[in-house]
């Protein structure tokens, strides 16, 4: 016997069928609902599903069996998918779902539980009798357990104080269920009526199927009552996010925008209109690379959420920094279907941020770092030092003179004024890894990192005394002159930590007033004496370039297997009409550290250049001419085009200009040398690579390099006879120099010892006092004279030697 009222059964869905119908009417047609198009659609569906089923078990009743039982089982299947919106709906995973069995809201679950039954019910058809006694189980099991899940939620939002209708309605919705479950089991009873339809006649019926029925028709209400309760929280939803104070944007997955509210509009500007359904990207700033929102992205794909500090832009163009808080809503599969993102406007904080930083961190007069400021970042500095094993770190202490005579005098207005001059002049000295502090008064601190040489604190010393001793002009046409004292202290070499660094640059403050005011000290007396003598000899020598005190002299270079002078390299002079000759030790590295190497390296090669073309003029043999190039002039001129203005403008011969460019000034420059090299010799001009030994270039290295002569540096040349190795290390050099092909030259040849020993390794040429001294032009002219005089005297032939 069959268990099944198909009858029954299609009244019952068909009835489902017209309340979902009705309810999707009411979500769909009454805004309070506020729902989504796609829920109302998915209620729709369920409807037409449902009736499309009740339908089908009508057909079953009529025994068209087997044409539609696919059509059963499909609709039945749809019916229970259609429910995924549902849960949707509530915004809910199904993790959540099954937490919230346990905490908050297992009504959801109770659905669930529902729509296995309705599988289990709408499963037709079947004659097979142990079947049905199954599904009948199925049915009984699964309606009951709704009961009981239903239960659980009365209890819990008793529990959380959400009484009232929802509760009452929930608690019958469990009764109902519960009852439809124990008559599903009181039909294995075989002494019990068969079910009969249940709409038409079972009313007043008092068998089981009576009571099924009822619990049906109550069981629709239940239906009814849950999605009124997902309308009224989706109701609770809307209203706190269209009245929450914080900016809120719902975008799609794709980052499309759904919803803005009411806050977002009041702090952007931005009205739905605007918005709706355009990109995520309408707000960008364009501070930001593609690389920063990528990585927000990614982090919101990944854990779900991402927060931090962005700007933005509002509708009228205005840029302004926002903390965001993205969140990503997911479906029950995992996958984003949501984007909620939160939006607070920090300019504001942010602008207070800074000022309670720039109050507590700077001065409020000149806007300079305070002591606190400085006292931070010094201790920052010093630690890189130690950790780096650095002495990079000087500290300029300054003090302003006569500074509280022009406040006195002009009043304060005038002081604050002029110390804001003075913060400006400082500050447009410095470079921008510098800082400048003021410390209070008219006392300020400078601090100067990565410094090559202790020299170099005296020098920013020395321009800053320079700057603050011109005219001030103040307001109300006042020119006020001051000036500053500085004392300097050097990390490691006066101190290794902040206090005693501090101390001792103040200390040398007094020394430096001491000393009579508008000068620099250090802290130990012997560098303040060097640093003055260079700062006063680089004075002097921009005045002896000025006055042409400088002039070249000229040392032969010779041939060693004809003893013949071949070439000569020309060496700078300074002859100071009070000092005399000052050797160009004392002053080339000075010229180096500022620009004053580019305007003599200029003079030299140009003076040369006349020389040699006067000679050769006058009748003197063609004769190499060495010019030194220091490896700052590599680094700042273009060296290619001076030579041939040079080369041009004097007449000389390429062929007979050498320049010497040392091997460190090779190392220094190893980007764009080889380039530079290759352009001086297309130009004819020769190439020799100067103090070679001292440096640490490879031989594969120098082998690349179009070079014509190597200059063994003279300290190898110091040691013959006196040390094995250092002879074996010239040696070495001079066949080094034949296998790549270039002539070898030995500098500062002082003793036949040495030249002998020049002349068995078949060294090429020489220089050296041995010959001669550095000479002026002249007298070097004169020497060249007098060989020329033997060679003719004695019938000596020219020598065979090659450039
Ligand atoms: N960039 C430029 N540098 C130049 C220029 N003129 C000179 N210099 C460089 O200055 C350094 C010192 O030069 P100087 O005092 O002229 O000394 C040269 C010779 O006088 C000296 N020398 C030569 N023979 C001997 C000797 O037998 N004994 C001895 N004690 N000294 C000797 O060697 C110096 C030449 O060196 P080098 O240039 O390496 O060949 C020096 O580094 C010069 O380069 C200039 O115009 N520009």
């Amino acid at each position: 016997m069959s268990f099944w009222n198909f009858q029954a059964l299609g009244y019952d869905f068909l009835v489902y069928g017209v309340v979902f119908f009705m309810l999707f009417i009411i979500v769909y047609m009454l805004p309070k609902y506020n729902t989504t198009w796609s829920f109302a659609a998915h209620l729709s569906l369920l409807a037409s599903f449902s009736i499309l089923h009740g339908m089908a078990e009508f057909f079953e009743m009529q025994r068209l069996k087997n044409p539609i039982e696919w059509l059963t089982w499909s609709s039945c299947i749809l019916m229970l998918t259609s429910y995924v919106p549902l849960l949707e709906f509530t915004r809910r995973t199904w993790n959540e779902i099954f937490r919230s069995f346990r905490l908050s809201e297992p009504w959801m679950f109770g659905t669930a539980s529902l729509m296995l039954a309705g599988l289990a019910l709408s499963s037709s058809a079947s004659v097979d009798e142990l079947l049905d006694v199954l599904r009948l189980f199925v049915v009984a099991f699964a309606t009951l357990l709704s009961g009981i899940a239903l239960f659980a939620t009365v209890l819990t939002l008793t529990k959380r104080d959400r009484t009232g209708p929802k509760a009452g309605w929930l608690l019958i919705l469990g009764l109902v269920f519960v009852c439809y479950g124990a008559s599903s089991f009181m039909l294995f009873q075989p002494d019990l009526s068969p079910p009969t339809p249940f709409l038409a006649f079972s009313l007043f019926d008092p068998s089981v199927q009576s009571l099924r029925t009822v619990c049906a028709v109550l069981a629709s209400l239940g239906l009814v009552s849950l999605v009124l309760l997902a309308g009224e929280n989706c109701q609770i939803d809307a209203i706190a996010f269209e009245w929450s104070q914080k900016a809120l944007v719902i975008t799609d997955a794709n980052n499309v925008i759904l919803r803005i509210n009411n806050a977002f509009t009041e702090s952007t500007g931005f009205t739905p209109e605007d918005v709706v359904g355009r990109g995520i990207g309408l707000l960008k700033s364009g501070r930001h690379e593609d690389d920063f929102y990528q990585a927000i992205q990614e982090s919101v794909d990944r854990s779900g959420n991402w927060q931090g500090e962005i700007w933005e832009r509002r509708k009228n163009g205005e840029i302004y920094l926002s903390w965001l808080f993205v969140t990503a809503v997911k479906n029950f599969t995992g996958a984003v279907v949501y984007y909620v993102g939160m939006r607070i406007d920090i300019t504001e904080r942010k602008a207070m941020e800074e000022e309670i930083k720039r109050l507590a961190f700077y001065d409020p007069l000149t806007k300079l770092p305070n002591r606190l400021l400085l006292r931070d970042r010094l201790k920052h500095c010093i630690e890189v030092e130690r950790r780096a094993g650095q002495n990079r770190l000087a500290l300029l202490m300054l003090d302003l003179d006569r500074f509280k005579a022009v406040n006195d005098r002009l009043g304060h207005k005038a002081g604050d004024e002029l110390l804001q001059q003075v913060a400006e002049r400082i500050t447009n000295r410095l470079r921008n890894v510098d800082m400048v502090a003021r410390l209070g008064g008219d006392e300020f601190i400078v601090m100067l990192e990565n410094i090559v040489n202790p020299q170099d604190a005296s020098r920013v010393a020395e321009d800053i005394i320079r700057e603050l001793s011109k005219p001030f002009t103040l307001s109300e046409n006042h020119d006020v002159w001051i000036g500053a004292s500085i004392g300097i202290s050097l990390y490691q070499q006066h101190g290794d930590s902040l206090e005693i660094l501090m101390d001792h640059a103040d200390k040398a403050l007094y020394q430096a007033k001491d000393q009579g005011r508008g000068c620099f000290a250090y802290f130990s007396e012997d560098l303040t004496i060097a640093a003055r003598e260079r700062i006063e000899l680089e004075a002097r020598l921009r005045r002896a370039i000025q006055q042409q005190e400088l002039c070249v002299y000229y040392q032969p270079q010779v041939d060693i297997a004809s003893g013949l002078i071949v070439g000569a390299e020309a060496l700078v002079r300074w002859i100071d009409p009070n000092e005399g000759l000052i050797p160009p030790a004392r002053f080339i590295p000075i010229a180096e550290e500022t620009s004053l190497i580019e305007e003599i390296g200029e003079w030299v090669l140009r003076e040369t250049c006349n020389q040699g073309q006067y000679w050769l003029v006058t009748g003197l043999p063609p004769i190499t001419l060495a010019v030194n190039i220091s490896p700052y002039q590599l680094k700042r001129c273009d060296i290619n085009a001076l030579a041939a203005t040079v080369l041009a403008e004097s007449g000389f011969p390429a062929q007979l200009l050498e320049l010497e460019i040392t091997e460190s000034g090779i190392m220094e420059n190893q980007d764009n040398v080889m380039e530079l090299l290759d352009s001086l010799r297309s130009q004819g001009i020769r190439l020799a690579i100067d103090d070679f030994g001292t440096g640490y270039s490879s031989l594969a290295y120098l082998k690349s390099f179009p070079l014509n002569v190597l200059k063994i540096d003279k300290r190898f040349i110091d040691d013959i006879p006196y040390s094995k190795d250092g002879m074996e290390i010239a040696a070495t050099i001079i066949a080094m120099g034949h296998t790549l092909g270039l002539k070898v030259l030995a500098e500062g040849v002082e003793t036949p010892e040495q030249l002998a020993f020049l002349r068995e390794r078949h060294c090429d040429t020489y220089q050296g006092y041995i010959k001669s001294r550095p000479l002026p032009a002249k007298e070097f002219a004169n020497l060249m004279h007098s060989q020329l005089d033997d060679m003719v005297n004695k019938r000596h032939p020219l020598s065979s030697y090659q450039h």
